[in-house]
């Protein structure tokens, strides 16, 4: 039997928890401030770098930005290192209005004045002559493995309640290292479906066509040569782009490599992307919590995606839609950037894009243009129009502007196009498919199509054939017709292991985290100062039985804070999910790593903010005295909040959205809070007793009994002075329904009594022993945590395209 201590506050225990949290969190938010400093700096330096023009090593693309155009002076020198090499870009036969060297001036120049002075502008079109990118390709540590790329009848299907919808049918093309290739369409022609399939990371609908490699069939291994660039990245904001590059090889270069290789590679890939002088630029955005941090332009993040994408030196490239959002000068860069790529490491480029402007149509070797789920046209850029001019479809250049623009035009049906501005178009969907239908002869008769064992044969002149070709290319796509060859890999899908993945997602998370002032930072001092807030009121709380009531309510206000509190963390949650299924999509990692790291960086700073809340609470108020006491108080709380943030996470990653997932959490605040006897004890419900079942899922539940317990057990309060009638007005009103023993007990405890035995233990029938009750909130927690990575995994799965 020990009694409380006659000196109440715990000075030496709540006095170094609170100067503990604000060092601490004093410690992080500094980091992050001299992190944001020193990249603000480092960002004025590289503006003065980029407006010299000097390349920052021989990777480094030789650069003009808009101001160094203005004066139009020697922009082509910039384009033209090697005067003698013929310009292919300027070569358009079938009468594009500008080269691309022109129109490159025209637009560099005339974006000049709006972009003067603006320091935040990084972005400047590279040197893409054949020369410079020769000397690029004799600087790559890595080459990728050339091949040529054929695709034949690739369709999709759904099946949507019993009927088949054709999304997409019988498309052909093929593809040549080194190559762009624009892939154009209004909205819903079958874009995203038919490069989710060429990619092979389709895995819904009912898919058909063959993928050739330099004449053999592709297999799963081609999925590994590709690398898909989305149209929304997913960077850490906190990370720079030498860190963010960093992470992308930890996880996706393979593990034979070394640490050295790996360096090299990034180092060489943001050189080669022209981020060679900004290594400890932040990537900057939007943090989970809603800041804004100050980093790269849209350019510049673009080009980062980019790096990203052509790191493990892929094959292919696809990227989506890679100017949404962007400026015109700030697309055109990017754009530059990709076109110097593929012609220095020979990459395929397949990219989808929207009304490009001029100077970038025409950096596209060949055009794949899809309406309605069809193929009206694959070839050389310039000889579209040329093509649609033999359907009796004109382009005129003056009157319908760039031959991108106008071709969209004509392929977009369904809505009123009047023949003042459109002149003679396709207006319905069997103009559609009777141009789709020319093409696919006009195909076949013109392309060395090679023959495959699933196919019919075809041969050049063969016109019988082509015929039987033709028509069964123009049916319907036969639903649940697939063919092995594209079918995603379903194996080992990730080029590193599970243990290198954790590490590498460790140190994103930890980074992810640390730099965010929302998290880590702010989440530890607003839990010290409540703790000091609820503790002011508390302090010097005296020590005989009047401070029952304080030292019964402070258990139970302790743990509410603890329930309630993660709720500020609600949108974290929330975009974790939105980063993590954005990573899973692009199938980066296991979610077993992404699961395990996040979990061993967040609980430690979690149990950190717990233990400072509840010691600093505890300290002030002046509870039970002892270190074994203090240590089971830390213990509970701390479990408490665990489980209550894994609460919150499954339901942010389980529900549709964030209202969704408020609701469902504040569901479960609720019985927790309620039916854990402090408000009213259990044997005093005879209406609907059934609902005092679910205290068997209150934390706050078995957390209550194990405070109360830690507090009151074994301890006698002094009573000589009796609980004094407030004390009995108060407990009679709180417990109306009390039985006759409990009032006799209560009766003994108002008396005043040498010394009084605390009948708090008894009148909540407490008992269970500590050990029980903290394995117990230790499996609440363990299932709390498997119902959140099932619900990852689940979410995950149903983003799958
Ligand atoms: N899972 C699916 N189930 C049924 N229909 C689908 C599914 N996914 C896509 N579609 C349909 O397939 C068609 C082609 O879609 P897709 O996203 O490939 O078009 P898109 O050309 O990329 O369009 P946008 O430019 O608007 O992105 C659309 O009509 C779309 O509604």
């Amino acid at each position: 039997m020990g009694n409380i201590s006659s000196t109440t506050a715990i000075v030496p225990l709540w006095v170094p928890v609170a100067v503990f949290a604000h060092v601490f969190a004093a410690f992080w938010l500094l980091k992050t401030v001299l992190l944001g400093g020193s990249s603000a700096l480092f960002k004025k330096k590289k503006a003065k770098k980029a407006d010299q023009g000097q390349p920052s090593s021989p990777l480094a693309p030789s650069v003009k930005g808009p101001d160094a155009n203005s004066g139009a002076a020697e922009p082509d020198a910039r384009l033209s290192t090697d005067q003698n090499q013929p310009d292919q870009e300027q070569q358009t036969p079938f009468g594009e209005q500008q080269g691309f060297h022109e129109t490159f001036k025209t637009a560099a120049g005339s974006l000049a004045g709006s972009e003067d002075g603006d320091e935040e502008e990084e972005d400047a079109v590279p040197d893409v002559s054949p020369l410079a990118c020769s000397t690029l390709r004799q600087h790559l540590s890595v080459q990728p493995e050339t091949f040529d790329m054929e695709w034949q009848e690739m369709g999709c299907s759904y099946n949507i309640q019993g009927t088949t919808k054709v999304v997409l049918q019988g498309i052909w093309g093929r593809a040549h290292p080194g190559e762009m290739q624009a892939l154009m369409g209004p909205s819903g022609a079958g874009k995203s479906t038919f490069m989710d399939i060429l990619a092979m990371r389709k895995s819904v609908g009912s898919l058909s066509g063959r993928l050739l490699l330099s004449g053999r069939p592709a297999n799963t291994s081609f999925i590994r040569k590709t690398a898909y660039v989305p149209q929304e990245d997913n960077f850490v904001p906190t990370m720079t782009t030498k860190e963010t590059l960093d992470f992308y090889a930890s996880v996706i270069l393979p593990s034979s490599w070394s640490g050295a290789k790996k360096h090299e590679r990034v180092v060489e890939v943001l050189d080669a992307v022209g981020l060679g002088h900004g290594h400890k630029t932040l990537v900057g955005g939007t943090l989970p919590g809603g800041l804004m941090m100050r980093g790269l332009s849209g350019g510049e993040r673009k080009r980062l995606s980019i790096a990203a994408g052509i790191l493990a030196a892929p094959a292919v490239l696809f990227l989506d839609e890679p100017t949404s959002g962007l400026d015109s000068f700030a697309a055109l860069s990017v754009m530059g950037y990709l076109q110097r790529m593929a012609r220095a490491a020979e990459h395929i480029i397949i990219s989808t894009i929207h009304q490009p402007r001029s100077a970038i149509w025409q950096m596209f070797d060949q055009v794949t243009l899809l309406a309605n789920g069809r193929l009206m046209y694959h070839g050389p850029r310039e000889e579209m129009t040329e093509w649609f001019g033999r359907l009796g479809y004109s382009h005129s250049p003056l009157e319908h502007g760039v031959a991108s623009d106008w071709a969209l035009d004509l392929v977009a049906v369904g809505f009123a196009k009047p023949a003042k501005y459109y002149g003679h178009t396709m207006r319905t969907r069997d103009d559609l498919a009777a141009a789709a239908k020319a093409f696919m002869e006009h195909y076949m008769r013109t392309q060395d199509v090679t023959q495959s064992d699933n196919l019919p044969a075809t041969t050049l002149g063969n016109q019988g054939t082509i015929a039987d070709r033709v028509r069964s290319i123009m049916g319907p796509a036969a639903p649940g017709a697939s063919i092995t060859d594209i079918q995603p890999d379903r194996g080992n899908k990730y080029p590193t292991g599970a243990l290198r993945q954790f590490i590498s997602l460790v140190h994103r998370e930890f980074v992810l985290i640390t730099r965010n002032p929302f998290d880590v930072a702010a989440r530890c001092l607003t839990f010290t100062w409540v703790a000091i807030l609820i503790g002011l009121l508390y302090y010097g709380m005296p020590t005989d039985g009047s401070s029952l009531r304080s030292r019964l309510n402070l258990c139970y206000v302790g743990l509410s804070f603890v329930v309630l509190m993660p709720y500020i963390s609600m949108g974290l949650y929330t975009s974790d999910k939105k980063f993590y299924l954005a990573d899973a999509s692009a199938k980066l990692y296991r979610p077993v790593a992404y699961y395990f790291a996040k979990v061993f960086v967040t609980t430690p700073f979690q149990i950190i903010c717990a233990l400072c809340f509840a010691w600093t609470l505890y300290g002030m108020a002046g509870m039970r005295h002892g270190g074994t006491a203090i240590a089971k108080w830390g213990a509970i709380v701390t479990l408490v909040y665990l489980i209550s943030v894994q609460v919150l996470h499954a339901c942010a990653i389980a529900a549709p959205n964030q209202d969704t997932a408020f609701m469902m959490s504040i569901v479960w605040t609720t019985v927790q809070m309620l039916v854990s006897t402090f408000f009213v004890n259990f044997s005093e419900v005879t209406f609907n007793y059934w609902l005092t079942q679910l205290r068997y899922i209150s934390a706050v539940y078995f957390g209550f009994e194990a405070l109360v317990l830690n507090e009151f057990s074994g301890v006698t309060l002094d009573c000589s002075n009796g609980m004094g009638e407030e004390y009995m007005n108060f407990v009679l009103t709180a417990f109306p329904r009390m039985t006759a023993a409990q009032k006799q007990i209560l009766g003994r405890m108002s008396q005043p009594q040498p010394e009084g035995t605390v009948a708090v233990v008894d009148y909540f029938e407490f008992g269970r022993p500590f050990g029980v009750t903290v394995g117990i909130l230790l499996g609440y927690l363990g299932i709390m945590h498997a119902l959140t990575y099932l619900a990852m995994v689940v979410s995950a799965r149903k983003e799958a395209r």
